[in-house]
């Protein structure tokens, strides 16, 4: 699987899931995930269905967190898990070949991932982060570095991550990106979408 630059998570977000999906698919964000904690699965899977009518054909990648029930259901490109979700083993059971990430926060974290061919390994926190219950320790740009060097997959590099500090997580070599809170706490999306990709593709 190729890099795919800025990756763009839902969860709890001011804009509509609808306009999201639009503005995704129009800007050519290459991954767009469905992250939401407290939804009952009926909500879930109308809105992981109304993102897959809106991003089918086009560049943006639909991936469905945590559930591979739901992800089988709405037909995402991708499933993604972590370190507390089913295993990949189990949720192949249920999503077949469907493209899967994994998220890691440590090195040792990240070489068990690999060895378990996930399509991309999301690392971190970075830095701090509140849009996650019980976040890990942040991992900081040093070990950034290191799991860049290790991963022949595309690493996505997340958490604490604003236009303020991406200039360092790019000069690490990260080319790509995912953001909660940057995209989420706006009710200007499209125009964060755009001022973002430009900050992005400058470098
Ligand atoms: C791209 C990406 N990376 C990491 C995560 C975090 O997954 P997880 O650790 O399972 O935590 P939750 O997101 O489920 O709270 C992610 N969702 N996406
Ligand atoms: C969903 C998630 N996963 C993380 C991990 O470390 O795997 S950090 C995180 C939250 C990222 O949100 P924000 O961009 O607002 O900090
Ligand atoms: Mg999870």
């Amino acid at each position: 699987m190729e890099d795919f630059g800025l990756y763009i998570i839902i969860t709890n977000p001011q804009s509509s899931y609808r306009s999201i999906a639009e503005s995704c698919v129009e800007r050519g964000v290459k991954m767009l995930q469905l992250r939401e904690k407290s939804l009952s699965d009926k909500e879930l899977i109308r809105l992981g269905k109304e993102i897959r009518d809106i991003t089918r054909g086009s560049e943006t990648s639909f991936v469905m967190n945590d559930r591979a029930d739901i992800a089988a259901i709405c037909e995402a490109d991708f499933l993604h898990l972590g370190q507390d979700d089913m295993s990949m083993e189990e949720a192949r059971k249920i999503v077949g070949d469907m493209k899967i990430g994994l998220s890691t926060h440590s090195i040792q974290q990240v070489k068990e991932a690999l060895v378990q061919k996930p399509d991309y390994i999301g690392f971190g926190p970075v830095y701090p982060t509140n849009a996650k219950a019980r976040p890990d320790q942040p991992v900081g740009i040093e070990q950034l570095k290191q799991v860049l060097n290790m991963a022949t997959i595309p690493v996505v590099a997340i958490g604490g991550i604003f236009p303020e500090n991406i200039q360092t997580i790019l000069s690490a070599g990260a080319k790509n990106i995912a953001m909660v809170r940057h995209f989420m706490q706006t009710d200007q999306f499209d125009e964060r979408v755009l001022e973002f990709t430009n900050l992005i593709n400058k470098k």
